[in-house]
């Protein structure tokens, strides 16, 4: 009773003290959240306290404010009903699954030691702790590789050996010598050996044994980021420190100041650039670059698995630029040098890449590597795979059986677990999670278990992203590889081998969409001989518990093929303006770069008013000019299909900028009222200025989340009209799948404020923002009247019904194609709209300009939908609404509402059906 006292007197001096603070807040909120309890409020206080007590760990001292007493309200109500696994309105993403169950799973166990181990002894650790449950479902084994040492090859010189001395290297690995020699025989080498398996010096000592030789000649670095760039940067001036100083070796990007490129342009043999810098001002201006191309040996291309989608369409086509003014105006023939991760084509898709009529292919690794465990962690683990699995076994002898009715069920959650454990216990370690968001809150909640169990590691990790402007990514690189950080939550951005140091352990919260992906990711650990650890945790979703269910599907297929689209009309035509502006095209020189769609495509430009020629020729010798009116092409073709438009994200009270975020994502992300999150912090978005582009926020330690509520609209362009508000009676006799260009429009309608303990509504704001329009691509057939008809006689929702069918064909996408999934969308249908919506299963690419993924499902979309068919008639879920192994999806804009399981099966059979008539 005596703390019942002492907590209720915190408790109110508390709220007294938080007056300011509610006031600050959202008075309407607090109040609504009263309203909607008061009938059980007084009677569920003392539950409440009680309750607040429990989760807190009996910690009478600790300050509560009103909204942590608010939710316990609710949570000791819905426990008290037995009723914990209540599903909010808005499951199941994410970061709503992760809410529901943090209060739940800040109860279980967690470490608190802080002892070093060794990656092999954190598996036991892991089964003996945090992963009592079963998680670890499979171990896989990945046994240390030798090395396969040679001689330095007799062709390189004295100069050459004493630099690798200088790094530290006496012998190089067999493939190294290789392709070193093949490169210095002239031969084109495509180098495609494992992560860290010394790539850089196959490119590296050939291109420095030529350029020292002679003193004219030069080369050209193409990186796709700038921070690799920057890596290359001070690898390459270790390794020349004993040279004469004729190299000039330089960046030449974004971030290099005019007077550094005017000295560049006239000095440096060796120029380390992208390729937006080759497409936008090295090319149209190669003029000024003129000795650099007379005098090109070499043109190395980095991570070049990274060309696919509409980047690689796009920078095969500037390739081609690029080699052609090469062979007509400077008169070189550079030999080319790509390293690419392992993937199954590396030989056709570099050919394709640079369009080269050979290319040697090595990829004989002698590089050693370490052991590597990797762990397969589900948190939706069922008591049947833990009865059957022998090591789940506890060390108290209970068998996990007696407590497999516990389902962690939150793989956010267990990344942060295991991010903290790895901290904890000296490892150092990246987390990989698919989006921006995910690595937040993956940090957030890492931080806010390493303040119950090791406060004093909480700084040592952070987060690394893209948005983060790039002197806060450069001091976070540095920051990671001097070892005064030992944790990052990342994206991708990190999966790209910049040099951030040794790294013990790899976390991949979700499938990140290829299996080559994961191996580039789980390879940034163990570089150089220490043995490292994976683990892999698995979403809800259908590909995730796919793997965990049958790990040799992970470990036994073969690596996936990388495709770049040479062939795309659409970008030719786009980059054969900029060619022609750089050098009139003609047909009898020009075809072997471009390919057979040359004619027709200068045909239509000439249409188009950009092209002109000399009449008096004959056609294939006719010389086609530029004659467009914009002064320069290639600044309004977007390689990478990102937005020029950016917003400022400003911390208010520190006047700093925390993030530059693309015009896209901000109406998503940073709208006036929206809680925001970077490095873990969470603010609060008091204005978004349009007109000058900023957003203005400021810390602020809330309960709540928001979500945006908006709907998105697709125009399939040169089809019928998509939001006509009245029915259409077109009847389709036959479905055929098209992939078309289409417009997405986002419509914002406001937010809601949803609670983080409990994840219910606790209110709905209304706002408007401009409409957000961009052009891209889609993919879809149209569903035969006769099967709406068909649903409607049964009553059920046929909305739905097309909402849930798109969720799950995209679902089932990554069984067939290698892409990211957040490269493509469903279409999906807003429930709180009742206006018409065309009979379709639509995806399209959600990137502005398209990414070329609906292209590629378009020929392969009939055995997608046999494939979706399968997994709803499989999944024994009885819920109208499916669950995340069907039809459930990430990307779904809804939240997963409005979704018909039944009526999906009947269309998606129904559309069948028309395909085989
Ligand atoms: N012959 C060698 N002997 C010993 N160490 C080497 C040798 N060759 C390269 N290394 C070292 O191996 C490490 C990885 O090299 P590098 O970064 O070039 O690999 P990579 O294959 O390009 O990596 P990524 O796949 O991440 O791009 C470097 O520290 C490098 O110094």
């Amino acid at each position: 009773m005596r703390k019942r006292q002492v907590l209720v007197m915190r408790l109110l001096s508390s709220i007294v003290q938080q007056r300011i603070i509610v006031n600050m807040m959202d008075v309407p909120m607090i109040v609504s959240v009263l309203k909607i309890r008061e009938s059980s409020f007084r009677s569920n206080l003392w539950k409440a306290i009680e309750w607040l007590l429990f989760k807190t760990g009996n910690e009478i001292s600790r300050d509560f404010s009103l909204e942590d007493l608010l939710i316990s309200v609710k949570e000791c109500d819905t426990a008290a009903r037995g009723n914990e696994a209540k599903q909010s309105r808005i499951t199941p993403a994410a970061s709503n699954n992760f809410d529901r169950k943090h209060s739940a799973a800040s109860r279980t166990h967690r470490c608190h030691g802080t002892d070093s181990l060794l990656p092999e002894e954190m598996v036991e650790h892991l089964r003996k702790g945090i992963g009592a449950k079963g998680q670890v479902v499979h171990v896989e084994d990945i046994g240390a590789r030798r090395p396969v040492y040679v001689e330095v090859p007799h062709e390189l010189s004295e100069n050459m050996r004493s630099a690798l001395h200088s790094i530290g290297i006496t012998q190089l690995y067999s493939h190294q010598a290789e392709s070193i020699q093949a490169s210095l025989f002239g031969k084109n080498v495509v180098v495609a050996t494992m992560t860290s398996s010394g790539k850089s010096l196959c490119y590296n000592l050939p291109v420095l044994e030529v350029l020292s030789q002679s003193s004219s000649s030069c080369a050209l670095y193409i990186f796709p980021t700038k921070a690799l760039a920057q890596d290359q940067l001070r690898s390459l001036l270790a390794m020349t420190k004993g040279f004469d100083g004729s190299l000039n070796i330089g960046v030449y990007d974004g971030d290099t100041t005019q007077e550094e490129r005017t000295w560049l342009r006239h000095n440096s043999r060796l120029l380390i650039t992208n390729p937006d810098m080759l497409h936008v001002s090295i090319l149209p201006h190669h003029r000024r670059f003129a000795r650099i191309l007379e005098n090109i040996r070499f043109i190395v291309i980095d991570e070049a698995h990274i060309y696919k989608g509409a980047f690689g369409c796009h920078t095969a086509f500037i390739l081609r630029r690029l080699r052609r003014l090469c062979s007509h105006v400077y008169g070189s023939d550079p030999s080319f040098v790509f390293s690419t991760a392992t993937s199954a084509n590396p030989h056709d898709h570099c050919m394709e890449l640079a369009s080269l009529p050979t290319l040697e292919l090595i990829q004989n690794d002698g590089s050693p590597a370490a052991r590597k465990l990797f762990i397969l962690w589900n948190p939706f683990v069922d008591q049947e795979t833990v009865a059957k699995n022998p090591n789940n076994i506890m060390e108290n002898g209970k068998s996990s059986d007696e407590s497999a009715n516990f389902k962690s069920s939150s793989p956010i959650l267990d990344v942060s677990c295991l991010f903290a454990e790895m901290v904890q216990h000296g490892l150092r370690c990246i987390a990989f999670c698919k989006t921006r968001k995910l690595c937040e809150l993956v940090l957030c909640y890492t931080r806010e278990i390493l303040q119950q169990t090791a406060p004093h590691l909480v700084d040592s990790i952070c987060a690394y992203r893209a948005g983060y402007i790039a002197q806060n990514r450069r001091r976070i690189e540095s920051d990671f590889f001097d070892g005064k950080l030992c944790g990052i939550a990342a994206t991708n951005a990190l999966e790209l081998g910049i040099d951030v140091g040794h790294i013990d352990v790899t976390l991949h919260l979700g499938f990140p969409g290829s299996i080559s992906s994961l191996w580039q990711q789980a390879g940034r650990a163990g570089r150089r001989d220490r043995p490292s650890l994976a683990v892999y945790v698995a979403f809800e979703g259908p590909l995730d518990q796919y793997f965990m269910k049958y790990p040799k599907k992970l470990f036994g297929s073969p690596i996936e093929c990388c495709h770049v689209d040479a062939k795309n009309q659409q970008v030719l035509a786009q980059q054969l303006v900029c060619a022609a502006h750089e050098h009139p095209l003609s047909l009898s020189y020009d075809e072997k770069f471009f390919g057979s769609g040359l004619d027709s495509a200068i045909v239509s430009l000439k249409n188009r008013g950009y092209l002109s020629c000399d009449s008096l020729c004959n056609s294939s010798a006719k010389f086609w000019n530029y004659i467009g009116r914009e002064k320069m092409p290639s600044h309004s073709v977007s390689i990478r299909s990102i937005e020029a438009e950016r917003y400022k994200v400003i911390d208010q009270q520190k006047k700093e900028i925390l993030e530059e975020i693309e015009e896209s994502r901000a109406f998503f992300q940073v709208y006036e009222g929206s809680v925001y999150m970077n490095q873990g912090k969470t603010y609060l978005v008091t204005s978004l200025d349009l007109s000058r582009k900023i957003a203005s926020c400021y810390v602020a330690d809330l309960k709540y989340y928001t979500k945006s509520r908006d709907c998105t609209d697709i125009h399939v362009m040169g089809s019928k009209y998509a939001y006509r508000p009245q029915l259409s009676n077109i009847q389709f006799s036959r479905t055929t799948a098209r992939a078309d260009p289409c417009k997405v429009t986002t419509t914002w309608l406001g937010y809601h404020r949803v609670s983080r303990g409990s994840n219910e509504i606790m209110e709905k704001v209304d706002h408007v923002l401009p409409k957000y329009s961009y052009e891209s691509q889609a993919v879809w057939v149209p569903v035969p009247q006769s099967v709406k008809e068909a649903i409607i006689m049964k009553d059920l929702d046929f909305r739905a019904g097309l909402h849930a069918a798109s969720h799950v064909v995209l679902n089932v996408v990554p069984l067939r194609i290698i892409c990211n999934l957040s490269d493509l969308a469903p279409e999906c249908i807003n429930t709180e709209y009742t206006r018409y919506y065309p009979e379709r299963i639509l995806l399209y690419d959600q990137h502005p300009g398209g990414s070329g993924v609906s292209v590629q499902v378009q020929p392969i979309f009939m055995e997608l939908l046999i494939a979706a068919l399968e997994l709803l008639t499989s999944c024994r879920c009885s819920e109208h609404g499916g669950c995340p192994n069907c039809l459930q999806s990430f990307a779904c804009k809804e939240y997963n509402e409005g979704l018909h399981k039944e009526s999906a099966i009947m269309i998606i059979k129904g559309v069948l059906d028309a395909e085989k008539l």
